[in-house]
């Protein structure tokens, strides 16, 4: 059993650790994480596939030295034609490949490269077996590895080309005459070697696809609050400063809520700490709630401070959001005995507004939003100050 399942139950629910938890023997996750790992599979093996089609033209030019030198003059002229396609085809696929703005296409090209080196290879082998029967089979084997192990092919996707080129090799050998003993030892040995390969790629992929989510999962808990699942301060400080700098890019405005929980130390005093997280998790619920657009953000800054970063609002709209999350808290009825002010948890917010194209300092926009929290505070609590 892997060494992560020790730990998995004491992180929040997750796309990547629901996954890890149920396994991925099949080498398929559910459909969406499915499609997360394709993409980053194309952006992560973008230079391996680029570096595998230079040493596989080099391969390929090399070979036809050696077909000059074994191949009878009868049957030379075919088999330097199939070079010669083979050759044209990875050219075109490379000129693609090398230019990233073809990355979708880099999976079907490199499928079109490997195929085209194992149907090109096979034919060359029948041809040459016409007249030559000891010439050399392996090199096959090379175009199979190259698909399992250099390419950064999925498993599938590699047996797929493999078993195309091995059937391409089987059918140009039967019409090449060769003697049935020779093909059968030739096809047990292909495949062989393929089944090594298989397994091999069976187990790269396996660890690939674990890395991946692991990865994943590691950057997902060093950017959210363990407890809210709200993205924490390391992620808003990043954040924040990067919509800061889109606001002012395309003339949009930005609204900066901090809020603050009301007599949340008499709270803890009166229901014990246990029930202050159970308390943090519903207001981090309502908060969440609150970023209802992809580029706004619920955070929880720390302790019982939160705050909501909201992209492209007007000034009263931030006020209005403000004030309709203020009062989501106060109609949750969480009740507070121990509070001066309501007899339920409330919370105090300060708001912040950037208007477009107006250019004050990042820090500005926060300590404005401090400041009114503060008055918000001084002005009897559940309150909403701008
Ligand atoms: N249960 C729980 N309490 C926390 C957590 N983090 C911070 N706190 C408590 O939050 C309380 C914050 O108290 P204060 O900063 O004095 O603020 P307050 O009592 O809300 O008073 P005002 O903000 O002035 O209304 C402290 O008692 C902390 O122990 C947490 O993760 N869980």
């Amino acid at each position: 059993m892997p060494n992560y399942h020790a730990w998995l139950d004491e992180v929040r629910p997750s796309p990547y650790a629901d996954q890890l938890s149920l396994g991925f023997r099949w080498l398929r996750f559910s459909r969406a994480l499915e499609r997360e790992y394709r993409a980053h599979l194309l952006e992560d093996s973008f230079e391996l596939k680029r570096f595998a089609l230079i040493i596989a033209t080099v391969i390929w030019l090399s070979l036809a030295a050696l077909d000059m030198l074994v191949v009878p003059a009868s049957h030379l002229g075919w088999v330097l034609a199939v070079r010669v396609v083979v050759l044209l085809i990875l050219l075109i696929c490379a000129a693609l490949i090398l230019q990233r703005r073809h990355i979708h296409l880099l999976l079907p090209l490199s499928m079109t490269c490997i195929l085209a080196l194992g149907v090109g290879a096979s034919l060359i082998v029948g041809i040459a077996h016409q007249v030559e029967p000891n010439y050399p089979y392996e090199g096959l084997l090379l175009v199979s590895m190259a698909a399992y192990f250099l390419v950064g092919l999925r498993l599938s996707e590699a047996l797929g080309c493999s078993l195309v080129v091995m059937l391409t090799y089987v059918l140009a050998d039967l019409s090449a005459g060769l003697a049935t003993p020779r093909l059968i030892n030739n096809v047990l040995f292909l495949s062989f070697g393929n089944l090594t390969g298989a397994v091999g790629c069976y187990l790269l992929e396996y660890k690939s696809r674990e890395h991946f989510l692991i990865s994943r999962l590691m950057r997902l808990l060093a950017y959210h609050d363990s407890l809210t699942g709200l993205h924490n301060r390391r992620s808003f400080n990043r954040q924040f400063e990067r919509l800061w700098r889109q606001a002012q890019r395309d003339g949009k405005s930005l609204a900066l809520l901090l809020c603050d929980i009301d007599h949340f130390k008499a709270y803890n005093d009166c229901y014990g700490h246990q029930a202050g997280d159970v308390a943090l998790q519903r207001i981090g619920a309502l908060i969440e709630q609150s970023a209802r657009r992809p580029l706004d953000m619920g955070v929880r800054l720390g302790g019982e401070e939160f705050a909501l970063l909201l992209f492209d609002i007007g000034a009263d709209e931030a006020r209005q959001r403000a004030e309709v999350l203020r009062q989501s808290l106060e109609e949750a009825a969480i009740a507070h005995r121990g509070s001066d002010s309501a007899a339920v948890l409330t919370m105090s917010i300060g708001v912040a507004w950037l208007s477009p194209g107006s250019q004050p300092d990042l820090s500005q926009l926060y300590e404005q939003a401090d400041r009114a929290l503060y008055e918000a505070k001084a002005f009897g609590r559940n309150k909403v100050a701008a």
